[in-house]
């Protein structure tokens, strides 16, 4: 089930909010997100930079793969007709005119009574039909029992085949895995290693994708230090900005990681500035709530087309999201609480399906599935309530289930890294008795 389900209240139902005051569900705010989001226009790319990419065209073959007819095994190319009714005691005799390794350019002709000594992947000479592997020879020892090996070639060799050789034996055929002017790859298929391999194969040095967004991190606060720095009285380490830019990497973007910006309207706007050209999205945590010193929401509010609103869920009540810059130019911007669970949680929520979208990948928000709760849970009413949970898939013999992991508090980060999913308590719901079954978002790829 996708996260856009409709589970909100009417605006006027949360009983805290006074007149005028609306507070959005969180389907509403996911759509307003998405509302001018689209797909990232295509760019070529070489290969191993496409990795993770979707596809922004129709991959055709140029030519055959296999390009020639080649041998599958090292031994010695023959003509069947020589090989017929060889055996150990009564060996076919072939004498050996040449040897073609891999790559080789110049063919021997292989003639009645011949044979051509022959390397995997190297092309069939003219006149050979099939491929004796050397195990079916004496390796031209003169031995006449089966080699384990390809030996060195010698002068007026002579090798013996002990085996009947049938037609088309160990070659591999021109065109038998792709012909020209086939269509091998499809429109918005995700490039992992073996459709980057089989674009290589068949010559492709460069592809037309969706490109990964580039999405700026940024951490506000005058509070924050950067972790493994000295910390003074009332200062914390800047955790969000890591859990955000690994979101944003696992979401599959391209993050910069910009460390903390103290509460500083000039050194804000300086570094937004800094950051909007090589920006597809920017997402911002902290100061987005009713704090004296949240210089976010004005520096942010001064570029024209921001919205600060509160949402029923918890945690993440606090939002900002539009765009700043200059018209077209302008770049998409999430400004996330700053409370670290809320940080993550938001980013879940509304950040990682901007992101899929921009990729152009089909599955833009986290499963959702349904799970037993095995305990009683207390919710505020009027907001979604997403708490931290270990979620137990089905077996054989029982339900799915989650077990909440922790309390509700927004700062909770020791159990946010021990939670697998987030049980979701809809906002008409205040008490959930345990049995109960609600509806899972899955954290996990
Ligand atoms: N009077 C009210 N106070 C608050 C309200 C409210 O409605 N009325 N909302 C609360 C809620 S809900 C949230 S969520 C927070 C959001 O506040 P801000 O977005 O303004 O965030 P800050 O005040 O900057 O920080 C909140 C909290 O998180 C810590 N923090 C911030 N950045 C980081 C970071 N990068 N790494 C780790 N921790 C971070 C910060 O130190 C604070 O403890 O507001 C409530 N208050
Ligand atoms: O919404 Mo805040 O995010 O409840 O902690």
């Amino acid at each position: 089930m996708a996260m856009t389900e409709q589970g909100g209240t009417s605006p006027d139902a949360c009983g805290a909010q006074a007149p005028g005051h609306r507070h959005w569900t969180v389907d509403e705010h996911l759509a307003d997100v998405l509302a001018g989001v689209a797909p990232l226009p295509g760019i070529e790319l070489q290969l191993l930079d496409a990795q993770g990419c979707r596809l922004d065209e129709d991959v055709v073959a140029a030519g055959d793969l296999p390009p020639f007819d080649n041998s599958s095994m090292d031994g010695y190319a023959v003509r069947t007709a020589d090989t017929v009714g060889a055996s150990e005691r009564y060996p076919s005799v072939l004498a050996v005119v040449g040897e073609i390794a891999a790559g080789a350019g110049e063919l021997p002709k292989v003639g009645p009574g011949q044979s051509v000594r022959i390397m995997t992947g190297a092309p069939m000479p003219p006149g050979a039909e099939a491929v004796a592997p050397v195990e079916w020879t004496d390796g031209g020892t003169g031995s006449g029992l089966a080699a384990d090996s390809m030996t060195a070639p010698r002068p007026h060799e002579e090798v013996r085949v002990l085996r009947e050789v049938g037609p088309g034996a160990h070659v591999r055929r021109r065109g038998s895995d792709i012909r020209a002017g086939e269509r091998v790859l499809e429109t918005g298929t995700e490039l992992g290693p073996t459709q980057l391999g089989l674009l290589a194969a068949i010559g492709r040095g460069v592809v037309r994708v969706r490109p990964r967004p580039r999405v700026v991190i940024l951490s506000t606060g005058s509070e924050l230090v950067q972790p493994g720095e000295p910390i003074g009285p009332g200062q914390i380490s800047d955790s969000n900005s890591f859990t955000l830019t690994a979101a944003a990497q696992q979401a599959g973007a391209i993050a910069y990681r910009v460390g903390g910006v103290p509460d500083d309207a000039a050194v804000l706007r300086g570094v937004l500035e800094d950051q909007l050209g090589r920006a597809d999205l920017i997402v911002t945590s902290g100061g987005v709530s009713v704090g004296a010193y949240d210089v976010v929401k004005e520096v942010f509010e001064s570029y024209g087309g921001m919205d600060f609103r509160k949402l029923r869920m918890q945690p993440g009540k606090p939002q900002g999201f539009g765009r700043i810059g200059e018209g077209g130019s302008a770049v998409p911007l999430l400004a996330l609480p700053g409370n670290p669970v809320s940080a993550y949680i938001s980013f879940e929520l509304f950040v990682r399906p901007v992101i899929r979208t921009m990729l152009g990948a089909p599955d833009v928000h986290r499963p959702v599935v349904r799970a037993q709760c095995t305990a009683d849970l207390r919710s505020p009413a009027g907001r979604r309530q997403f708490l931290r949970g270990w979620y137990t898939p089905a077996t054989a013999h029982t339900r799915a289930r989650v077990a909440p992991v922790g309390g509700e508090g927004s700062h909770l980060v020791g159990a946010l890294a021990r939670a697998n999913c987030l049980i979701t308590v809809p906002e008409e719901t205040v008490a959930v008795p345990a049995g109960q079954s609600l509806d899972v978002v899955l954290l996990t790829d």
